[in-house]
């Protein structure tokens, strides 16, 4: 199709190709077959078109109305919708051109591929065993100047989300999700993997009702040394500060202390929150909240929440000792402290995975529960299919022992993309990735995400005829040259950081100040205390 066939949606089609959403070959067919019957169109209606066909996502329409054709195929990945922002960046629902599963993929900023191989190397380790709770880190890769990170996409509402709808939880249900998650934890620290960053909204409940860990890895990566870590320190600064309500004395004072036990603290303060449906320190200040998971306790549950069992409450008050030593020996440990507080599995609300009277907690099956009252986020085609277990008896079984070492998977996890990420683009042979560069510390996010009720419907779209809906004109094209594209892009995508960016990469070293100036407000605070004493 030649440029002078366009029309009025020539810029937007030319966006479209150099987005790398569609193959040249397809997409001339489809837009010429429009134009043929639509000949004075403008590009919003091509875009409607496109979207109502299903050949775009209403996400990929928006961005591409809005003149930002770059950053939507990432290695393997083509972002179909914006799941939602984090501390450390954007986080997109895509689908794999590899296995053509949908993934959350994690944008990061850049900085080396040195950091990337680091990062490789964290995610071959998830390779060697699976557990429902635990959803693995299966790929890192650059792409267009940007890091990204991937897991398979689960459905289902946070633990944070769910309370905060629905309040505490009855104790055999938090008990449920206990077991589940220590029975992951045990896995990963029996292959030498922590978590890191346990909190409630990294923790997904299905609708099969089992808990499952989201960030598995990003902690790891956070430890890494200065300059050595993918991750860049505004983003750790940020990341710290948001898991700040979970997060374990040790690695408030030093972050890079993040170990098994630092995960059972974090967990007790996951149970406390379920049981509760407040947080341990839910007062004051980022640095009183510091200094109160450091020296004070917390409001005693059953002060709380009379109906939690005695036993139950001790349990979370051993995770939650100050000095690791008093915490449990390994989470196996806990998965058997915590196993008689399940009761009768029938009357977990939500039901048990594997169904009320052959599953057994934590694995299984079930199809048909749902969160009571809550709406739920459905990924459709993306969940991690859990298998039938065959249904010998009926009642209670005593929950499985978590396997140590590679196990057989119970959970089907949609095949890595990992061997060929970064590097296999369909139709885009000539894409080079980026340069290393040591010296760029970056910021996240360089998509802007659309607000929340816009993902799931076009914006309204001038009408036929209307000429606002491209917020600059593009220059008159004669053809769009491979190399120089890709420059282009590169150089695009550079300056759009450099927009995006500048005040954060200005308030790296304040934060690191500030750090510093909190971890002291804490030694002084703590010595006062002792001598009072
Ligand atoms: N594997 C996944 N499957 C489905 N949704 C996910 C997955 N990973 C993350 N999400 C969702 O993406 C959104 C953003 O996640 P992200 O981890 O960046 O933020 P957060 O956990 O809310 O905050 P923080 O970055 O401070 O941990 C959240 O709503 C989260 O539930």
């Amino acid at each position: 199709m030649v440029t002078s066939d366009l029309g009025a949606c020539e810029w937007f089609v030319w966006d479209l190709r150099r987005s790398g959403l569609i193959d040249r070959g397809p997409l001339d067919q489809i837009v010429g077959e429009f134009l043929k019957r639509n000949p004075r169109a403008e590009a919003p209606s091509l875009a409607e078109f496109l979207v109502d066909q299903g050949t775009l996502t209403a996400f990929q329409a928006e961005r591409l109305l809005n003149g930002k054709s770059q950053g939507l195929v990432l290695g393997p990945y083509v972002l179909l919708d914006a799941i939602g922002a984090g501390s450390m960046g954007q986080v997109y629902k895509a689908s794999s051109k590899n296995d053509n599963n949908h993934y959350a993929v994690k944008v990061l900023p850049r900085r080396s591929m040195w950091n990337v191989r680091l990062a490789r190397r964290q995610v071959r380790s998830f390779g060697s065993f699976t557990h429902p709770a635990v959803v693995p880190f299966v790929d890192v890769g650059t792409a267009g100047g940007l890091h990204y990170l991937a897991w398979p996409l689960v459905e289902g509402t946070t633990l944070e989300a769910i309370i905060q709808h629905n309040g505490k939880l009855p104790p055999n249900q938090v008990a449920l999700y206990g077991v589940q998650i220590a029975q992951g934890l045990t896995i990963a620290h029996q292959n030498n993997l922590f978590h890191g960053l346990v909190k409630p909204s990294n923790v997904m409940i299905g609708s099969d009702n089992q808990a499952r860990m989201l960030d598995f890895g990003i902690g790891s990566l956070l430890v890494e040394n200065e300059g050595e870590s993918l991750v860049d320190t505004m983003s750790t600064a940020n990341t710290l500060t948001s898991g700040l309500d979970c997060a374990s004395p040790e690695s408030i004072m030093e972050p890079t202390n993040r170990t098994p036990a630092g995960d059972q603290y974090s967990l007790g303060c996951v149970l406390y929150y379920a049981l509760t449906g407040h947080v341990p320190f839910p007062e004051g200040s980022a640095v009183e909240k510091m200094m109160a998971h450091q020296t004070k306790e917390p409001t005693p549950i059953r002060e709380l929440a009379p109906n939690v069992p005695p036993g139950l409450e001790e349990i979370v008050q051993r995770l939650m000792a100050k000095a690791p030593e008093g915490r449990y020996s390994g989470c196996d440990e806990l998965v058997e402290a915590l196993e008689p507080f399940l009761g009768d599995l029938n009357q977990i609300p939500g039901g048990i995975p594997g169904g009320s009277r052959a599953g057994a907690a934590g694995l299984g099956n079930r199809s048909s529960s749902h969160m009571p009252g809550l709406p739920g986020r459905s990924n459709p085609g993306s969940r991690i299919t859990l298998p039938n277990k065959p249904s010998p008896s009926s009642g209670a079984r005593p929950v499985p022992k978590p396997q140590s070492g590679p196990v057989t998977p119970n959970t089907p996890i949609p095949q890595s993309p990992r061997s060929t990420a970064s590097t296999n683009l369909p139709g885009r042979a000539s894409f080079q990735l980026p340069t290393p560069d040591e010296n760029d510390t970056g910021a996240v996010a360089p998509i802007n995400t659309p607000p929340a009720g816009a993902r799931s419907a076009l914006p309204k779209l001038p009408t036929r005829g209307a000429t606002s809906a491209k917020p600059e004109p593009k220059p008159v094209k004669t053809a769009p040259p491979p190399a120089p594209v890709i420059e282009e892009e590169e150089a695009e995508l550079a300056d759009a950081w450099a927009e995006e960016v500048p005040e954060r990469k200005n308030n790296t070293g304040a934060i690191g100040l500030a750090a510093i100036a909190i971890v002291l407000m804490i030694a002084v605070y703590i010595g006062a205390t002792m001598l009072m004493k």
